[in-house]
């Protein structure tokens, strides 16, 4: 499975955001999505994960092959950690191994109620569901927010092993490196210009 996108136009609360956007991403690769804070990432990621409609463009991959991952984990604070984990295996159709307990160093936590544990903790809960789930395009949306430097190293690692290393791929927008050996993609290029928001300005004059 790959991801392609070719000619795609975005925007945010009506506002046009990116236009004339291509890439393709091959599987076992990675590409880092780069910006200033409201480039566009997280709207970029949106439109990939099926989540908001693209004003124009294609994309290449269906919305059931994807995990988009952000800070709203989706994570049940009465559950255990190992319930929250068998739960997302239910819901998608998978076994649940409990490997994905050492991947994401969440041995020790497994069977603390997920709403009891900390910010760094119940990232590496949310990410672990990515492990669960299998869906070979991940979309990551500031994955490592929260990590200490050994969960950054860890993820990471989890990444190019068990995700890229297996034929998976993954666009990232990620302020922190991950060590990744991949190509970035600086959306600035691609910002929509004044003129495509010209229309809505008018009304406001
Ligand atoms: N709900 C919303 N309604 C209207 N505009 C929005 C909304 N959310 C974001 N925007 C705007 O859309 C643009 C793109 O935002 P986006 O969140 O995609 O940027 P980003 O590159 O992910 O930024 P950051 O690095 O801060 O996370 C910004 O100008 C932002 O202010």
């Amino acid at each position: 499975m790959s991801l392609r996108v070719e000619g795609l136009s975005i925007a945010r609360g009506g506002v046009p955001v990116l236009e004339g956007l291509s890439f393709a991403v091959e599987p076992g690769q990675a590409l880092i999505l780069r910006g200033p804070n409201g480039a566009g990432k997280t709207t970029l990621l949106r439109v990939l994960a099926g989540l908001a409609p693209p004003l124009s463009g294609r994309i290449d991959a269906t919305p059931e092959s994807a995990a988009y991952a952000s800070h709203a984990d989706g994570i049940k604070a009465t559950l255990s950690v190992t319930e929250n984990l068998r739960f997302w295996a239910d819901l998608y159709g998978r076994s649940f191994g409990a490997e994905v307990l050492d991947d994401f160093d969440l041995r020790a936590l497994r069977d603390r109620p997920a709403g009891t544990l900390s910010a760094g903790q119940s990232r590496r809960l949310g990410l672990a569901r990515l492990g669960v789930i299998g869906r070979p395009v991940l979309l990551l949306d500031e994955p490592t927010v929260s990590l200490d430097a050994a969960s950054v190293a860890r993820f990471a690692a989890w990444l190019r092993e068990r995700h890229l290393g297996q034929g998976g791929l993954a666009v990232i927008a990620t302020h922190v490196p991950l060590g990744l050996d991949a190509p970035e993609l600086d959306l600035g290029r691609f910002r929509a210009s004044p003129r495509s928001t010209q229309g809505s300005d008018a009304a406001f004059l």
